[in-house]
């Protein structure tokens, strides 16, 4: 891993941390102390094994690092996370699948239960677990008009596990997530802005930073013990669940996906993305 300081458009320095290869870059600004982690995995930031657990390591470097704030964003042109690698359960290799899983159950948790304040700039398009992870930061921001988010895991012929579900209902209330998980919605900016998926719409990326900047530094003024504590007994019951039911889930999932019907679901649905 290598480190250098580099000079930020506000002229205060930056740290940078970056590994050759790697798929996750951070700066961390030395004034704020707030870090800007950029996904970086071409060509729709795919959620594999391998980049789920760089997202992992680089959150868990932050918390150590005690930044004062996070901001989750891409590096792509025109997606923030096209969600879950779909060659990872499509024709899986069984250990490799829940090796998946399990990584994801802990990159999950730990973004969800991050001591400090996080923000998603949703600068592209963000299903499935794209959305997952921009709903499980504490902000929204995303760059209109032209992107789409949602959870469309119905879309595919699966169905989002109860997690994914918690963490939607979290964030827009059980009616409005029950319409939107049947149905695989995805909203554009505008509908995304006014059912309350997203905290704000924004025509560009620069703006987006600034405005996540903005949420950011409130916390300030906030004491970092008082806003963990209360972010932990407002999201604990989902997070407590998954806690209590990691294998449970594990097995699930995996068994559920390498069924035959599941399987024929997934193989028409990778076919008409490469159509
Ligand atoms: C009680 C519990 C019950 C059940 C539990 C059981 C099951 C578990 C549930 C599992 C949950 C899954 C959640 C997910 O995240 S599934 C993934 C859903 N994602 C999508 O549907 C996104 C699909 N992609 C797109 O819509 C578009 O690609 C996108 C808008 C992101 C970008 O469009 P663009 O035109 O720019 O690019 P494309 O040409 O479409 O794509 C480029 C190449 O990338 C490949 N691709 C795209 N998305 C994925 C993906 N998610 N995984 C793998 N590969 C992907 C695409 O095929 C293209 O490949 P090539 O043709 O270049 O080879």
């Amino acid at each position: 891993m290598l480190r250098r300081l580099i000079l930020s458009r506000n002229n205060t320095f930056i740290n940078c941390r970056y590994a050759s290869q790697s798929m996750v870059q951070t700066t961390v600004d030395e004034k704020s102390g707030i870090a800007t982690v950029t996904m970086n995995k071409s060509p729709v930031n795919s959620l594999n094994l391998e980049f789920l657990d760089e997202i992992k390591t680089e959150l868990n470097k932050l918390e150590k690092d005690k930044v004062k704030g996070m901001m989750l964003t891409s590096g792509l042109q025109k997606i923030f996370s096209a969600g879950l690698d779909i060659t990872e359960f499509y024709n899986p290799n069984p250990d490799r699948l829940s090796k998946f899983w399990s990584t994801l159950q802990d990159t999950w948790l730990t973004l969800y239960k991050t001591p400090f304040p996080t923000a998603a700039i949703i600068n592209g398009h963000s299903p499935a677990g794209g959305c997952l992870f921009a709903m499980s930061c504490d902000y929204r921001i995303m760059v209109g008009p032209k992107y789409t988010i949602g959870l469309n895991e119905t879309k595919l012929g699966i169905v989002a596990p109860k997690w994914f579900i918690d963490t939607m209902v979290a964030v827009i209330g059980q009616r409005k997530a029950e319409i939107s998980l049947t149905t695989g919605k995805m909203y554009t900016t505008d509908e995304a802005l006014h059912i309350g998926l997203i905290d704000e719409s924004v025509p560009d990326v620069n703006t987006a930073l600034t405005q996540g900047n903005l949420f950011l530094n409130n916390f300030q003024r906030i004491s970092p013990w008082a806003y963990k504590m209360t972010k932990d007994i407002t999201r604990q019951s989902t997070v407590q669940w998954l806690i209590d039911n990691k294998q449970k889930d594990l097995d699930f999932v995996v068994t559920y996906l390498q069924s035959a019907e599941v399987q024929k679901s997934l193989g028409l649905y990778l076919q008409s993305l490469k159509k």
